[in-house]
């Protein structure tokens, strides 16, 4: 099932020889909105938008269904393959049912584009948008986002995110004449989430910002940032970098996006970064360990690590010695499953992008919890990556593995794939990495096995980050 913890350790190491936890928390905690500055005037004559109003307006954008229909039998009508596992009876109601929203969606692709250039350019103010969750103003809406240490709940903020992602996208693409867009706007990416707060509250108002910060041709990115309020004053408790691929009314193909014009030197510099993080992505994506070998630095990297766990009274490839303090990366691990009910579906009745992520988070929380013996807080999200769609009905194992460990920092890598019974095939869906900062100091996390049986995950950031295989 999915990648074994054998399998996944020889990319770790690398990275954490090269960015080393501690300073990178560092960077976390001092930089700007992720190194750069927010700018001042793009919250003038903007009215903030409830959270609770975020998917009603991006249902309206799309027409999206707002009944799971099923046939009178009591049966998921279905039209998708992947329906086949879901037997949920739903009560049918007068509501328009997804599967003629999804046929008057198709009638939309007369509205797209042929070229990028036939779309008028946008500037980033022009997608900025506020949203408030107002926790402390309205306690009723406080359960859905408590957790047991009466603070936040990290994946619901995660879902927050994603849905305020799209309808930034979709503030950027309006066109006024268009009642309903043409486009399916999904996730593809999670590029960066860094938090500046450990804690956040769950009496205190919290406001979202974002806007459109790069686009390419059916690709944007999008910059967020939370802010809660204390003493009058909005503080800052995380940024984050998603990106944003259009697709068609099916969601079948690509869809150009309208092109993003800075308009100072400050957006310029954001636009820059946006193309470099890009260039990066492919970067990464060519060094990928799948399809390029390990460095000479990584091999004795992993050498070393055997060496320190060789037995040397037997001097045997399979007797080993686990060093003090530490634990082996076969037992730093934990599974789980989800049945993919409608209730998850998104706006493309899909399996929502937030909803993953929370499941996700909440897996891999669990795992660091269980490795490092004390509470773990979130310190950063790198390269969500949404490989596939998920489809309503799906069997979705989740497999959450402590790849690193330094001092108090645990990282973590969740895995999810969707299992279709019929066939009995497994397809990778997502992986998600989280890196946690933990009350106590953690055991090292030591991986067993070697003769080309490396699990990608025990090994430094820098090197795991080769096997992902972007764009
Ligand atoms: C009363 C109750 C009512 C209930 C009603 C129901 C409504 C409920 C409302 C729910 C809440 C609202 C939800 C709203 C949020 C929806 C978001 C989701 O959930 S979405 C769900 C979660 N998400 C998913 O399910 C998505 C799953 N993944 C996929 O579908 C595909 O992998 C893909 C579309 C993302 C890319 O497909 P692929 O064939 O590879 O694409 P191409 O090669 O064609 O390139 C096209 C462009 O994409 C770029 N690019 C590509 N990859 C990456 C990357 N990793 N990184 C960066 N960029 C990437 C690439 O560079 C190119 O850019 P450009 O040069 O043109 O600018």
């Amino acid at each position: 099932m999915g990648i074994s913890s054998e399998s996944l350790f020889l990319p770790v190491c690398r990275l954490c020889t090269m960015w080393k936890l501690p300073s990178f928390l560092a960077r976390t905690l001092t930089s700007g909105t992720n190194g750069l500055p927010l700018l001042p005037d793009m919250a003038e004559g903007h009215l903030p938008i409830h959270v609770n109003n975020v998917r009603s307006r991006l249902r309206e954008i799309v027409g999206a269904s707002t009944n799971w229909r099923v046939h009178s039998e009591g049966k998921v009508r279905s039209s998708a393959a992947a329906l086949r596992g879901a037997r949920i009876g739903l009560v049918k109601t007068e509501h328009r049912d997804h599967v003629q929203a999804m046929q008057e969606r198709k009638a939309l692709h007369t509205l797209l584009a042929k070229r990028q250039e036939d779309l008028p350019p946008r500037r980033m103010k022009d997608s900025y948008l506020e949203v408030i969750l107002p926790l402390g103003s309205q306690p009723q809406i406080r359960e859905k986002y408590l957790n047991v240490y009466n603070s936040v709940r990290f994946g619901r903020i995660l879902e927050d995110l994603d849905s305020l992602g799209v309808l930034i996208c979709y503030t950027h693409t309006k066109q006024e004449a268009q009642p309903r867009s043409p486009l399916s706007i999904v996730t593809a990416l999670v590029d960066k989430i860094n938090l500046r707060k450990k804690v956040v509250h769950p009496d205190c108002d919290i406001k979202f910002t974002g806007n459109v910060s790069w686009v390419g041709k059916t690709s944007m990115e999008v910059k967020m940032h939370m802010l809660q309020l204390h003493d009058g004053d909005y503080c800052p408790v995380l940024d984050a970098t998603f990106v944003m691929v259009a697709r068609d009314p099916e969601n079948k193909r690509p869809a150009f996006v309208n092109p993003l014009i800075p308009e100072s030197p400050e957006e310029e510099e954001i636009f820059k970064q946006g193309e470099m993080n890009k260039l990066k992505r492919i970067d990464f994506s060519t060094a990928s360990l799948l399809k390029m070998a390990p460095t000479a630095e990584e091999r004795n990297i992993v050498h070393d690590i055997f060496l320190n766990t060789l037995d040397t009274r037997t001097v045997s490839f399979r007797s080993r010695v686990l060093p003090p303090n530490s634990v082996w990366m076969e037992d730093a691990k934990l599974k789980g499953l989800q049945i993919c009910h409608p209730q998850e579906r998104n706006i493309f009745n899909r399996i929502f992008g937030g909803f993953l992520m929370r499941k996700a988070f909440e897996l891999g929380w669990a795992t660091a919890c269980s490795c490092g013996g004390s509470r773990p807080f979130i310190v950063s999200v790198d390269d969500i990556m949404f490989q596939r769609p998920v489809e309503v009905g799906s069997l979705l194992l989740l497999s959450g593995q402590v790849c690193y460990t330094e001092k108090n920092y645990i990282q973590v890598r969740v895995h999810s794939e969707v299992y279709d019974a019929d066939t009995r095939e497994h397809h990778t869906t997502n992986i998600f990495h989280f890196t946690f900062i933990s009350e106590n100091e953690v055991p090292r996390v030591v991986p067993k096995t070697y003769g080309g049986k490396y699990p990608v995950n025990a090994l430094p950031l820098k090197l795991w980050k080769r096997t992902l295989p972007f764009c």
